[in-house]
């Protein structure tokens, strides 16, 4: 069985999937009402923070994805105590936080990118820490240049050795002058990990400034921390000696309501989205409403609908926020399979992120991947060389296929396109939808999706 294979499953199993493959009936429209809880790249960072606080710390409205499960069983191999008082809540108790054994810890290497924001924290804890090789989307190189220059310019020692990555910290970490060369978001949250309870004052340039940044800093300002957000995408973080623990609730996952939004429009549906909020999404709300979807921004959520009339073309560059988010291009480039005309979306964050288009083609799309992106005149990103564009000419009509999920967003995607074809699609892989799309099984049933688990 080959790894991807064996990830999927794993993450599946997690949270309990029946099996890692499902046919789809397609051609009925989403409609109904679903919520969104706690964001995945928001939560499994406050689960990290939990390890700096000298009590114990709640966390509510914590979904079920198997990247929760993955982290908390690191933060066990590490002697934190988590329990979960109510349903959606974790209360993380980080008294008796030790080294976990190598072997432990590389029980979960491969899962996540998360185990590198463990390094602050427990260099602080316990002057070493060691990381496994990391998970995430295979969307690029994902390299960790930033985080052990980070993390060295606070004086930590870094060893590479055939089983990971060992770091120490001989004299302690005082504060330091980081710039980073393009504003990475595990980076700054490194950066903001360490430095809360580094000797001095730490001055973070070029620094990212996502919504879920920002409600990881709302969490170390409530364990006792002291950090200025400046303009220019530049941080100051006043060291101090010790953090308590904290009671928050997690920002609403905006990945995932743009997701669900995108399925709306691609099906030709109407889904409200609780828990959706419209300041944390207006860069998508601003691309949604041009390529002709609706929305209603509701009290305790949004709705998102197909108002009947042709979808239409647009250019669309991922960028950092206040940009439009990497990881909301997949589900959308289903919708505009449907729009009448020639889309383009530059994909400016990661090098590598248009495979799920190879199955989008496969059932009848008409998408042409440039993989050294395309010039353009009318840009607002300035160009990387790293980047792609996908070109989408529609309105095509999608048909069934057996098609292979490669990654969280490209496999959402796949989904919705199952949804939108005629006839039958096989699905495999689906256990890394997990990852980030909590109960998306129950959620399809409620919307009325025409599907079923395959042996
Ligand atoms: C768990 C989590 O929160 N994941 C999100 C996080 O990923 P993640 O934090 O991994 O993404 P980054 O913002 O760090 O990556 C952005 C770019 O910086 C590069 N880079 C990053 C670090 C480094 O040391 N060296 C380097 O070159 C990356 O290869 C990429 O080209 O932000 C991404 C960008 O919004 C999102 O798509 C992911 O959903
Ligand atoms: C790329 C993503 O996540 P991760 O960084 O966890 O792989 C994502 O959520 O789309």
């Amino acid at each position: 069985m080959n790894s991807l294979l064996r990830d999927a499953q794993e993450h599946g199993k997690r949270v309990g999937l029946k099996s890692d493959k499902l046919i789809v009936n397609g051609g009925k429209p989403l409609k109904g009402t679903i919520t969104v809880r706690g964001a995945k790249n928001l939560v499994t960072k406050a689960m990290v923070a939990s390890l700096l606080g000298e009590t114990e710390s709640l966390l509510r409205d914590v979904p079920e994805i198997s990247d929760v499960n993955i982290v908390r069983g690191l933060l066990e191999a590490h002697g934190v105590l988590v329990t979960s008082p109510e349903t959606g809540e974790l209360l993380l108790d980080p008294r008796n936080v030790e080294s976990a054994h190598f072997a432990e810890i590389d029980a979960h290497a491969g899962s996540s990118r998360i185990p590198i924001l463990f390094c602050g924290p427990l260099l602080h804890r316990l002057g070493e820490a060691f990381i496994p090789d990391l998970g995430g989307c295979r969307i690029g190189d994902r390299p960790i240049d930033f985080h052990l220059d980070a993390l060295r310019a606070f004086g930590a020692v870094v060893h590479k050795g055939y089983e990971g990555i060992h770091l120490t910290a001989p004299s302690g970490l005082s504060g330091a002058n980081i710039e980073l060369p393009y504003p990475s978001v595990g980076a700054t949250e490194q950066v903001l990990l360490t430095a809360v309870r580094a000797k001095g004052v730490t001055e973070l340039k070029n620094a990212a400034i996502e919504p879920e940044i920002m409600d990881l800093i709302a969490i170390l300002q409530k364990m006792g921390a002291i950090i200025t957000v400046e303009p220019n995408r530049v941080i100051f973080i006043e060291g101090v000696d010790s953090l308590r623990g904290y009671t928050h609730t997690a920002i609403f996952d905006r990945n995932e309501a743009a997701s669900w939004a995108s399925a709306a429009l691609a099906t030709e549906g109407d889904i409200t989205v609780k828990g959706a909020r419209q300041q944390e999404l207006m860069t998508f709300l601003n691309i949604f409403r041009k390529v002709g979807g609706a929305f209603d921004v509701e009290e305790d959520g949004i709705r998102f609908y197909h108002p009947g009339t042709p979808l239409k073309p647009v250019v669309v560059e991922t960028d950092v926020h206040p940009g439009f988010m990497t990881d909301w291009q997949q589900p959308l480039v289903v919708a505009l399979t449907k729009a009448e005309g020639t889309s383009v979306v530059h994909e400016t964050v990661y090098e590598n992120r248009f495979g799920f288009t190879e199955a989008l083609i496969e059932m009848g799309a008409n998408i042409e991947v440039h993989k050294q992106g395309i010039e353009s005149i009318t840009r607002r990103v300035p160009r990387r060389p790293l980047e792609q564009a996908a070109v989408i000419t529609g309105p095509t009509k999608l048909h069934g296929a057996d098609v292979h999920v490669p990654d969280l967003r490209g496999g959402f995607s796949h989904l919705i396109a199952a949804l939108t074809a005629e006839g039958r699609s096989t699905i495999s892989n689906v256990g890394i939808i997990s990852r980030g799309y909590e109960h998306f099984i129950d959620k399809l049933n409620l919307l009325g999706a025409d599907f079923d688990f395959a042996s």
